[in-house]
C-alpha cells in the first residue's frame, strides 16, 4: 500500500494514503487534455547526417509536420523539368494545433511555464494533476521530466513551484507532502525509491482509486530534495541503450507528489495527487534494434503505449468503456487520464526526418489526446467534507448563536432595563399612591384619636366632678354654715351647668367620632384593597406595606401612651384631693358618732356601721395592684382602652345595675340629667333601679345620696333593720310607720306628698335650711329646728346650725343626678324632713331635652334614631 515515510502529518499516520475519491468531489470542471509539443533541437547525429526536418513550428500552437520543401528546379537530361520531382515522396505538410508548441529553443523552463505551472494552481485547488511526456525513444521525454543539474526538468521545476505556492498558502493551510517513484517495466511495478526485485501489486479501490501495494511514501521539504530524490531513482530505473537511445529508459517511469492539505479554519481538509509521468519511448521496434529481451521490452512498451492510445482514443471518442485494464501503465493513469485529473501531455518529438514515422505518429497521438474531455473533480473527500461542512456549518453556527446571544442578551438586558424601567416606575408609582393614601388615612385617624381621647378625658372629669360633687351634696345638707349653705347655692347651678355642658360635649364628640370613623373605616378599607393590589401587582412592595402599617400601629401605641398620661396625672390630682378630702372624715365621723351616743342616739345600727368603717380603716390597704382593674367599672375600662374598632360613646357613669334604657318618650325625661350612656345596651331597659331617688310610697321617698353606687336593694334592707331595731313589732314593709328619726342619713322618710301642690315652707319654722337639690325646681320649707334638736353634741357644745330665715326657691335647671320616678316624674328629694313636691313643668322640660339629647346621640341611641 501506499504509504508515507517520515512525514510530519502523513507518516505520523500509518496507513493506506487515500486516495482522490470519485465521489467525494464537490465541484466539476471540463477540460481536454492539455497537449503540448516539445520539438527538441537536433542532436549531433541527426545535424551530422543532414536529415531534414519534418517538423515546423510555426507558432507556440501550430506545428506543420513534415512540411513543403522549398521547390528546386528538377534537371532531367539536362533540362529542367517545370512541375515534378518524381523521385521525391510527397510532403505531408499537416498542420497541427496544439495547446502549446515549444520549439528547439524552448527550454525546460519554458515548458514548465507551458505545461506544470498552470497546473498548481489547479493542485492547490483540489484537483489530480498529471504529467506525462509521450514520445519515441531519444525524444527528449525524460530530458523534459527530468532534465539534467544544469537544465533541471519540469518536475523539478514543478515541485519547485509547488513548494513556492504551499509557502504562500502555509497561513491558513497545513500540508503533508510524500512522493513515490515507481517503474513500469515489462507490465511490472517497482519502486524506484526503495528498490526491490518484486514487483508491487496495483490495487484498485472504489473509494481511493488506484492504489499501488506497498509502495513507499517520501517527505520532501524542498525542491532540491526531490533532485537528489529523482536522481537517486533514476539511477534504479531500467535503462538499456538502444540505437535510438544510447540512455534509453527502457520503462515507464511514475513520479507520484501526494498533497494532503487541511485547511486550518474550516479543518477542511483535501487530498491532491499530482502524477509526473515519463513514459517509456514509443518507437517502432525496428527503430530500436532490438532484439530478445530488448525487443520484449519493446513489445511491453508499445504494448501498454498501445494500451495508452486505444485509452486515449476511447476517451476522446467519448467511449463509456476504457480499456485501463489493458496494461498497467493505463491502469496506473487511470486517474490521470480519464479521472478526475487534469492533464498535461507532453508530445516530445525529434525534428529529424531520421524518426519521421515517430514523430509522426506521436503528434498523431497528441492530436488525438487533445480531443480528449475529462470531466475533472476537486479531491476532497466525502467524511472530510462532511467534517468540514460540519465544522464550518457549526462554525457559522457558532457565530451566529455569538450574534444571537449577543442580540439576545442585549435585548434581554434591554428588556430587562425596560422590564426593571417599568417595575421601577410601577413601584414608584404605587409608593406614591399608598403614601398619598396612608397620608390622609393618617390625618383622619388623628383627628379620630384626638376625638376619642377627648371624649375619655372628658368622661374621667366629668366623672371626677360628678364624684366631687356628690361629695359636696352629702355634705351640704348638713351643713348649717352659711358659707357652705352659699357654697351649695353657688355650686349647684355650676355644676349642672357643667353636666349640661358635660351632655352637649358628648353629643358633640360622638357626633364628631362616629362621623370621624366613619371616615376613617371607608378610608382603611380603600388603604387595605390598594395594599393588597401594590402586592399582588409588584411582591416586593410588601416591605413597603408592612412597614406602613407597623407605623400606623405605632402610632396607635403612641396614642393610647399619651391618652394615658393624661388620665393618669389627672386621676393623680383627683387621688390628691381626695386623699386630703377623705383625712378629714374619720375625726368628724367619730365626734358625730360620739355626739349621738352622747344623746343616746346612737342606734346599734349606727353603731355596726360606725364599727365597719373602723373595720374597713383598719384593713385598708397601701398598695392597690395594677393588675387588679375592677372587672364591672365599664367606665374605667372606656376611659383606659382606645380601640378604633369600638367608637363608641362615653359611659354612664351610673352603675350598671342602676342603668336602664327608657324605651318610651315619657321615661326620657331625665336622660339628660343622667351621664351619657355607653352604649345602647345599656341603654335598654327601664329606668327603675338605681335611681338616687325612689318613691317608696306618697309618703316616703328613699334617697341614695351617695354618688357612688348603692344597691336600692341594700338601701331598702338597712332601712328594714333600722326600723325593726326600732320598731320590732312594726311591719317593716310599711315605711310609712318609719320614724324619720330612726333613719340614718341615707335614708330620708319624706311626708306624704301632694304631688298637685307646690309645698310652701314656712319661714318661722323653718329658720335652717339646707338646700341639696340637683333635680327640679322645688320650692321647699326645711325646718332644721327639729334637726337642731337632735343632732346634739354627745360631747362638747352642739354642732351650730345655722337657720336659713327665708324659703329658698331653686329656678329649674337641668340637673345632674336628679332622680327620675319611674313613670317619668321629677322627684323632689326632702332631706330630713322636707317637704318636696314636683313641678310638672320641669318634667316636660326635662323631656324635651332628653329628646334633644337623644338625637344629638344617635349612635348612643340605635335604636331610637330611626
Ligand atoms: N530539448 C533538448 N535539448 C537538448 N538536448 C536534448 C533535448 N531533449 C533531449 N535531448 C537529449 O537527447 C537525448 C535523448 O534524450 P532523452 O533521454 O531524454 O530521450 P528519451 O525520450 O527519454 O529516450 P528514452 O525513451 O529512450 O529514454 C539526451 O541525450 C538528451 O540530452
Amino acid at each position: 500500500m501506499v504509504r508515507l515515510q517520515n512525514g510530519p502529518g502523513l507518516g505520523a499516520k500509518k496507513g493506506p494514503v487515500a486516495a482522490p475519491s470519485k465521489t467525494g468531489s464537490t465541484q466539476n470542471m471540463s477540460a481536454n487534455i492539455k497537449v503540448v509539443v516539445r520539438v527538441r533541437p537536433l542532436n549531433m547525429k541527426e545535424i551530422q547526417s543532414n536529415n531534414r526536418v519534418v517538423v515546423d513550428v510555426v507558432d507556440d500552437k501550430m506545428l506543420v509536420f513534415d512540411p513543403k520543401q522549398e521547390t528546386r528546379p528538377f534537371f532531367y537530361q539536362g533540362v529542367q523539368q517545370p512541375n515534378k520531382n518524381f523521385l521525391k515522396r510527397a510532403n505531408k505538410e499537416l498542420k497541427f494545433v496544439f495547446d502549446d508548441v515549444c520549439g528547439q529553443e524552448a527550454s525546460n523552463q519554458d515548458v514548465f511555464e507551458t505545461t506544470t505551472k498552470e497546473i498548481i494552481a489547479s493542485l492547490m485547488e483540489g484537483y489530480n494533476c498529471s504529467v506525462f511526456a509521450y514520445g519515441a525513444t531519444g525524444a527528449g521525454k525524460t530530458f523534459t521530466m527530468i532534465g539534467t543539474l544544469e537544465n533541471p526538468g519540469i518536475t523539478y521545476l514543478t515541485m519547485e513551484h509547488l513548494f513556492y505556492t504551499i509557502d504562500s498558502f502555509e497561513k491558513d493551510r497545513e500540508f503533508d507532502i510524500g512522493v513515490s517513484y515507481i517503474e513500469v517495466y515489462n507490465e511490472n511495478v517497482y519502486d524506484l525509491l526503495k528498490p526491490s526485485s518484486t514487483p508491487l501489486q496495483l490495487r484498485e479501490d472504489s473509494k481511493y482509486g488506484v492504489m499501488v501495494a506497498g509502495l513507499s511514501l517520501h517527505s520532501i521539504r524542498t525542491a532540491r530534495e526531490l533532485l537528489n530524490m529523482l536522481e537517486d531513482g533514476n539511477k534504479n530505473r531500467t535503462q538499456h541503450p538502444t540505437d535510438a537511445n544510447a540512455e534509453s529508459s527502457r520503462s515507464h517511469a511514475v513520479f507520484q507528489v501526494y498533497v494532503k492539505m487541511r485547511y486550518k479554519i474550516s479543518s477542511q481538509l483535501r487530498m491532491v495527487k499530482l502524477s509526473m509521468i515519463d513514459l517509456a519511448g514509443s518507437e517502432r521496434a525496428s527503430a530500436t534494434g532490438c532484439k530478445g529481451d530488448r525487443f520484449k521490452e519493446g513489445a511491453n512498451i508499445n504494448k501498454s503505449l498501445l494500451s495508452l492510445g486505444n485509452c486515449i482514443n476511447k476517451l476522446a471518442d467519448g467511449s463509456n468503456y476504457i480499456p485501463y485494464r489493458d496494461s498497467k501503465l493505463t491502469r496506473l493513469l487511470k486517474d490521470s487520464l480519464g479521472g478526475n485529473c487534469k492533464t498535461v501531455m507532453i508530445a516530445n518529438v525529434s525534428p529529424s526526418s531520421i524518426t519521421y514515422e515517430d514523430t509522426y505518429n506521436t503528434l498523431k497521438y497528441a492530436a488525438r489526446a487533445n480531443k480528449i474531455q475529462l470531466s475533472i473533480k476537486k479531491n476532497i473527500v466525502d467524511g472530510d467534507i462532511r467534517l468540514s461542512q460540519y465544522v464550518k456549518i457549526n462554525e457559522e453556527l457558532r457565530k451566529k448563536i455569538k450574534e444571537l446571544e449577543a442580540k439576545l442578551s442585549l435585548s434581554s438586558l434591554k428588556t430587562v432595563k425596560e422590564s426593571d424601567g417599568v417595575k421601577e416606575k410601577m413601584s414608584q408609582q404605587w409608593r406614591q399612591r399608598i403614601q398619598s393614601a396612608e397620608s390622609a388615612h393618617t390625618a383622619i385617624e388623628s383627628r379620630l384619636i384626638t376625638n376619642m381621647c377627648q371624649q375619655r378625658v372628658l368622661a374621667l372629669r366629668q366623672r371626677l366632678r360628678t364624684r366631687a360633687f356628690q361629695h359636696l351634696a352629702d355634705l351640704a345638707h348638713r351643713c348649717s354654715t352659711e358659707h357652705m349653705e352659699q357654697m351649695c347655692v353657688e355650686d349647684i347651678p355650676r355644676q349642672e351647668r357643667a353636666a349640661e355642658s358635660y351632655v352637649k360635649q358628648c353629643a358633640i364628640l360622638d357626633t364628631k367620632v362616629l362621623s370621624t370613623w366613619g371616615e376613617w373605616d371607608e378610608s382603611r378599607k380603600k388603604l387595605n384593597l390598594m395594599y393588597n393590589q401594590a402586592v399582588a401587582d409588584l411582591p416586593e412592595l410588601i416591605d413597603f406595606v408592612q412597614k406602613l402599617q407597623t407605623q400606623a400601629k405605632l402610632r396607635l401605641v403612641e396614642a393610647r401612651d399619651n391618652l394615658r398620661y393624661k388620665l393618669l396625672a389627672i386621676e393623680h390630682q383627683e387621688i390628691k384631693s381626695f386623699t386630703e378630702y377623705v383625712s378629714d372624715m374619720p375625726s368628724m365621723l367619730k365626734k358625730l358618732y360620739l355626739t349621738l351616743k352622747g344623746y343616746d342616739r346612737a342606734t346599734p345600727a349606727l353603731t355596726n356601721e360606725y364599727l365597719d368603717i373602723m373595720k374597713k380603716a383598719k384593713s385598708v390597704k397601701g398598695i392597690v395592684w395594677s393588675d387588679e382593674v375592677p372587672d364591672n367599672d365599664d367606665l374605667f375600662k372606656f376611659v383606659s382602652t382606645l380601640d378604633l374598632e369600638k367608637p363608641i360613646s362615653a359611659i354612664d357613669f351610673d352603675d350598671e345595675e342602676n342603668i336602664d334604657l327608657v324605651t318610651d318618650s315619657e321615661d326620657l325625661t331625665d336622660i339628660e340629667n343622667r351621664e351619657p350612656l355607653p352604649s345602647a345596651k345599656k341603654r335598654k331597659g327601664t329606668f327603675t333601679k338605681g335611681t338616687p331617688m325612689k318613691l317608696i310610697n306618697n309618703e316616703t321617698i328613699i334617697i341614695n345620696d351617695s354618688f357612688e353606687s348603692m344597691d336600692v336593694k341594700q338601701a331598702m334592707n338597712s332601712a328594714k333593720k333600722v326600723k325593726k331595731e326600732l320598731s320590732p313589732s312594726t311591719d317593716v314593709d310599711n315605711y310609712s310607720t318609719i320614724d324619720p328619726n330612726c333613719l340614718n342619713s341615707t335614708f330620708v322618710m319624706a311626708n306624704k306628698m301632694d304631688w298637685k301642690k307646690t309645698v310652701k315652707v314656712e319661714p318661722s319654722s323653718q329658720p335652717i335650711k339646707t338646700l341639696m337639690d340637683r333635680t327640679n325646681t322645688i320650692t321647699r320649707t326645711n325646718n332644721l329646728n327639729d334637726r337642731a334638736k337632735i343632732v346634739k353634741p354627745i360631747v362638747g357644745k352642739a354642732i351650730p346650725f345655722k337657720r336659713n330665715p327665708a324659703p329658698i326657691t331653686v329656678k329649674p335647671v337641668a340637673g345632674f343626678g336628679s332622680g327620675v320616678a319611674r313613670d317619668g316624674t321629677s322627684l323632689q328629694r326632702n332631706v330630713q324632713g322636707q317637704k318636696a313636691t314636683l313641678n310638672e313643668k320641669s318634667v316636660g322640660f326635662k323631656a324635651v331635652r332628653a329628646k334633644e339629647r337623644m338625637q344629638t346621640h344617635p349612635y348612643s341611641r340605635p335604636a331610637l334614631r330611626k
